[in-house]
């Protein structure tokens, strides 16, 4: 049975402290790009870019990044590339997703970004930090760190997709 743990309000004050913690770490917002993992992450980039743009009046590209061919277990349509309708040479690259579990999405994800070209930097922001990881690989920005047994599923709900914020365990 899901159990909402986290509600809309707390979800959205835990984006709106990432925001902040982003602009203190980066001096600013000069040279940021967003890339979101779909489907969530790039819900996610984008309510990020709206803060930003509120707070330092800058627009931040959002490029949605599906990384499915580029996981290491879809071998039979790896080679498949995804391209970016932006120039992230030498951008601060804000990589965003939803969940971050064993690592292999961001894996996949930074493998897409280095096909893209040569970023200054690549950060990690998640909503969701659940442990487990098979890789070493963490997040700079979290939302939440919540513990979870390996059994358990961790789905985050967007109004602009679910309908409703929130955050639930299953
Ligand atoms: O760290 P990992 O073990 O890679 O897990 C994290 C990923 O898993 C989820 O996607 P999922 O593949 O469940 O698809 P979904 O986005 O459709 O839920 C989530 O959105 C992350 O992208
Ligand atoms: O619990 C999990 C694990 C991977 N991806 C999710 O969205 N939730």
């Amino acid at each position: 049975m899901a159990k909402e743990i986290v509600d809309a309000m707390a979800m959205q004050r835990a984006l709106t402290r990432i925001t902040y913690e982003i602009i203190e770490k980066n001096k600013g917002v000069t040279n940021l790009a967003i890339v979101g993992i779909k489907t969530r992450g790039v819900f996610i980039g984008q309510r990020i870019a709206d803060r930003l743009q509120q707070l330092e009046g800058a627009t931040i590209p959002v490029i949605p990044l599906d990384i499915t061919h580029y996981r290491d277990d879809d071998a039979e349509r790896a080679g498949e590339k995804s391209s970016f309708n932006v120039d992230i040479d030498n951008k601060r690259i804000i990589l965003v997703d939803d969940v971050l579990f064993t690592g292999r999405t961001i894996r996949a994800a930074l493998d897409a970004i280095m096909d893209n070209g040569r970023p200054a930097a690549v950060n990690l922001a998640v909503l969701v930090d659940r442990g487990h990881r098979e890789l070493p690989i963490r997040a700079d920005f979290v939302g939440k760190n919540i513990p979870t047994a390996t059994s358990e599923k961790i789905r985050v709900n967007m109004k602009e997709f679910d309908g409703q914020d929130g955050i639930e365990i299953r």
